[in-house]
């Protein structure tokens, strides 16, 4: 991508967080996602704290909970939590059916937890997002160590082809102490059936197929923002 590209993705993902930080309202509890859309989101409901708002939050990951302190937005343990009121994360995929691919960054376990917690979830991502099926971006798979093999060997049966995310030519490291597979499935035609498929294998802690855990996706794009609902 060419820094023009870059540049412009970056300011559509702004635009698209800081319409849905207008959806919080005093007194909520906001589940806050990880990457860099989301931390426009961060980054703009700091500034409204600063500026009055009263809203209590949950974080996604330790980097989205630093940011997040470092905003003086007070954070709420996600272990002790019933419910969140709101919650805005980016996404790597979504249809016009509010399924989604999430987990670039490698923290979709605590996202799906914030999803599942949260009575309106909202998705903000930039034009380069919208698909028509799931599956150019490999689907992120949260594996527990020593079940790589395995989970790899069940992945592979379900068509999957795993690759283990490395940093720095190690093992890429979740917050949670496990290893990330990328699993390359081809376009998904049926993503509901896939993620159905991939809940049942022991040792996968989480999958990156967010399906029916999403309210509404705010794209921005050339044209302005979208809202697909
Ligand atoms: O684990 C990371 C998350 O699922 C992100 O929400 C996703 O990767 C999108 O990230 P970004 O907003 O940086 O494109």
């Amino acid at each position: 991508m060419s820094t023009i590209d870059k540049t412009q993705q970056d300011a559509e993902k702004r635009v698209a967080a800081l319409e849905a930080v207008k959806l919080i309202k005093n007194g909520d509890v906001v589940g806050l996602g990880t990457g860099t859309t989301a931390t426009f989101a961060i980054e703009e409901i700091g500034k409204q704290v600063a500026k009055g708002l009263k809203i209590t939050a949950a974080a996604s990951s330790k980097r989205t909970e630093d940011l997040a302190k470092s905003y003086g937005i007070q954070m709420l343990d996600l272990q002790t939590l019933g419910s969140i009121d709101i919650s805005i994360d980016g996404a790597d995929e979504f249809t016009e059916s509010l399924n989604l691919i999430k987990g670039g960054g490698g923290a979709l376990f605590r996202e799906k937890i914030i999803a599942s917690l949260s009575k309106n979830r909202i998705i903000v991502t930039d034009a380069s997002k919208k698909v028509a099926q799931l599956g150019a971006f490999k689907v992120p798979i949260e594996v527990i160590p020593l079940a790589l093999q395995y989970v790899m060997d069940q992945v592979a049966k379900l068509n999957g082809t795993s690759t283990l995310r490395l940093l720095n030519q190690k093992p890429f490291i979740t917050d949670n102490g496990n290893f990330i597979i990328d699993a390359d499935f081809g376009l998904i035609a049926q993503a509901e059936h896939l993620a159905e498929a991939l809940n049942q294998i022991d040792g996968l802690l989480a999958h990156g197929l967010f399906i029916g855990l999403t309210n509404k996706v705010i794209m921005a794009g050339g044209n302005g923002v979208v809202v697909f609902e």
